[in-house]
């Protein structure tokens, strides 16, 4: 028996409390930002309670005075009564407005500091998430807390002042009245319970549809090319059919749930009201109480059931915002990428960026989290005014490796530094997060998003003036079909580059990471849906320039290998330099 209660206490202290305590505290950090709005609600809270109260009062009064039980002034009892009522209506507006204001402010800061620490939060275990999902708990975890943080301490402390001061004014009138305050509470306990089991699982069932309902929305309508060239129509109608099926469902079994509560909580209502009915009508037969003293605790019993309730429906509440805590805090808790060199690099590219900037890993080994090898003591370096070219089969580790030089991606072992070289010697600092400011990346895939053309190239420049914008459509050969729209590079581009060809958008993401004048710039198969002549054009453009730009280029097309300083194959999970006759027996072999 004492085992099984210490095991209890044990998963009580590791398990769901304790989980329950940390999600408390870490909804603390935001609400207490709000205190003092918080303070300003509790408090209009608690006179909103002593209005409420002083109306009963009145209307008991008034009750006597027409009933003869009391003399007094009716004319000012009755205006005493609806002045209580119209200030009760107006107390309400306002801490109605407060709250909704308090819900607001905690809902955008909330969202945008969820917003920036995804952004910066390690990307391999990000990317494990379905976007569908990070969208839901980004956007329907969020609101939850800031729609139910006023159920906290505010709540708590405007219902428990609610129930005392109810029942101080039941006691003090007739304390034989105050035990029908206590009726529901061991029906309410019970529900609660039942209902906090339910919770739990209902939550987590619901959290998890949703995001799978926002995960097929999102694909499908980015995805409504391919659905119609296979012909898929009937087949994604038919899945979304499905998960409806399983929403429905789902949504039905929680309707039932709450039909079977409310039923419940409203047949205890009941219960409380006409016992107090049946007790104050027999009061008043038996001339205890006066008919005022009646309408008072009636109007009571309704007071202290409603606390009661909202003391209670806290539990659930509480379970509601807890869960959605820990499923952001599971984001939230994610390794952060490491942004402690900042302002080293960014000093570093002030005084470097015109000598240009080297790259080199050394030595570097690589598994994803899945346990695929990619790299093993794998050494890469790169130089200014050099191209050097990544090939390899699909599946090797082309990409990989530029996010490796990224730092999207940290070696297990090894170690990546960018240098500059001057006459005082080389200038080293390791490769983090923070090296971003040297790179600028075109990666696989359409990149560009909705706006103008202006708008896509300023997302990594934001002062460039006009003419900068166009040098570097020049550069990227793109200036030659974008200065045949009618609006030039005001004209609209649809999101994922809708609008233009590949070869046109490939261009156009180019143009944008030459804006960006980095010293180091990355092509991912960036010119893979060029044609031959112009993916040379490009190339010279980029590296004619005086400035000594270091580019690394991955590439399966051997077209442009006669213009790098060193083609990299990767090959058994290193990266080996090849020779002159093996370059051209893989440009014979294309
Ligand atoms: N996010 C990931 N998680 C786990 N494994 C991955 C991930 N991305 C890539 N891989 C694996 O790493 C290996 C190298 O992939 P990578 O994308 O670097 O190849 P690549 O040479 O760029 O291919 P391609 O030429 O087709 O673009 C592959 O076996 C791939 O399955």
């Amino acid at each position: 028996m004492l085992e099984t209660l210490k095991k209890i206490h044990i998963r009580i202290k590791e398990g769901m409390l304790k989980d329950m305590l940390l999600q408390t505290k870490w909804i603390y950090q935001y609400a207490r930002r709000y205190w003092l709005a918080m303070i300003f609600y509790t408090v209009l809270g608690l006179f909103g309670t002593v209005v409420g109260l002083g109306s009963s009062l009145v209307s008991r009064d008034l009750v006597d005075i027409i009933t003869g039980h009391q003399t007094g002034r009716l004319l000012q009892t009755f205006c005493a009564m609806v002045g209580l009522a119209v200030g009760n209506i107006i107390i309400s507006q306002i801490t109605n407005y407060a709250s909704n204001w308090i819900s607001l402010k905690v809902d955008a800061e909330i969202k945008s500091d969820i917003f920036s620490k995804m952004l910066v939060t390690d990307w391999e275990s990000i990317a494990n998430y379905h976007t569908g999902d990070l969208l839901t708990r980004w956007s329907s975890d969020a609101s939850n807390i800031s729609n139910g943080i006023l159920s906290w301490i505010p709540n708590l402390i405007i219902n428990v002042f609610k129930f005392i001061s109810a029942f101080a004014v039941v006691c003090y009138n007739d304390i034989t009245f105050a035990i029908f305050s206590f009726i529901g509470i061991p029906v309410s306990l019970l529900m609660s319970k039942t209902l906090m089991n339910r919770m739990v699982s209902n939550n987590q069932r619901s959290a998890a549809m949703n995001a799978k309902m926002s995960g097929f929305n999102q694909e499908s309508f980015s995805n409504i090319q391919t659905i119609k060239a296979f012909d898929a129509i009937s087949y994604y109608i038919k899945r979304l059919k499905n998960l409806q099926k399983d929403y429905i469902s789902m949504r039905l079994d929680f309707q039932r749930m709450s039909m079977v509560t409310s039923v419940i909580m409203s047949l205890v209502g009941l219960l409380v009201s006409y016992s107090s009915y049946g007790w104050g009508i027999y009061r008043v037969w038996t001339g205890a109480i006066s008919y005022g003293t009646m309408t008072l605790f009636l109007s009571l019993s309704g007071t202290l059931t409603g606390a009661l309730n909202s003391l209670i429906s806290m539990v659930p509440s509480a379970i509601n915002l807890t869960t959605s805590a820990g499923r952001l805090m599971d984001i939230l808790e994610m390794p952060q990428e490491d942004y402690s060199l900042d302002d080293a690099y960014s000093e570093f590219q002030k005084t470097y960026q015109s000598n240009g900037i080297s790259l080199e890993l050394s030595d570097i080994s690589y598994s994803y989290q899945n346990s695929t090898t990619v790299f093993e003591h794998a050494s890469l370096e790169a130089h200014p005014h050099e191209i050097i070219a990544l090939v390899g089969p699909s599946g090797e580790g082309k990409t990989t490796m530029l996010r490796l030089i990224l730092a999207l991606l940290c070696p297990q072992s090894g170690n990546g530094t960018v240098s500059s070289e001057d006459s005082d010697g080389i200038h080293k600092l390791p490769l983090t997060a923070s090296a971003r400011k040297l790179f600028s990346y075109v990666p696989q895939g359409n990149t560009m998003t909705s706006g103008t053309i202006a708008e896509n190239l300023r997302m990594v420049k934001p002062e460039a003036t006009d003419d900068e914008i166009i040098s570097a459509l020049k550069a990227a050969c793109a200036w030659d079909f974008v200065k045949l729209l009618p609006d030039g590079i005001y004209s609209e581009v649809r999101e994922r580059g809708g609008g233009f060809s590949e070869g046109q958008a490939q261009r156009l993401s180019i143009a944008r990471a030459l804006l960006r004048h980095s010293p180091i710039l990355l092509l991912d198969e960036a010119t893979s849906a060029l044609d031959v002549a112009t993916e040379r054009a490009v190339l010279k453009n980029i590296m004619k320039d005086d400035y000594p730009r270091t580019c690394i280029v991955t590439t399966h097309r051997p077209t442009v290998l006669g213009m790098c300083k060193r083609v990299y194959a990767i090959r058994e999970k290193q990266c080996v330099i090849l020779s002159a006759e093996e370059i051209e027996q893989l440009v014979r072999d294309f």
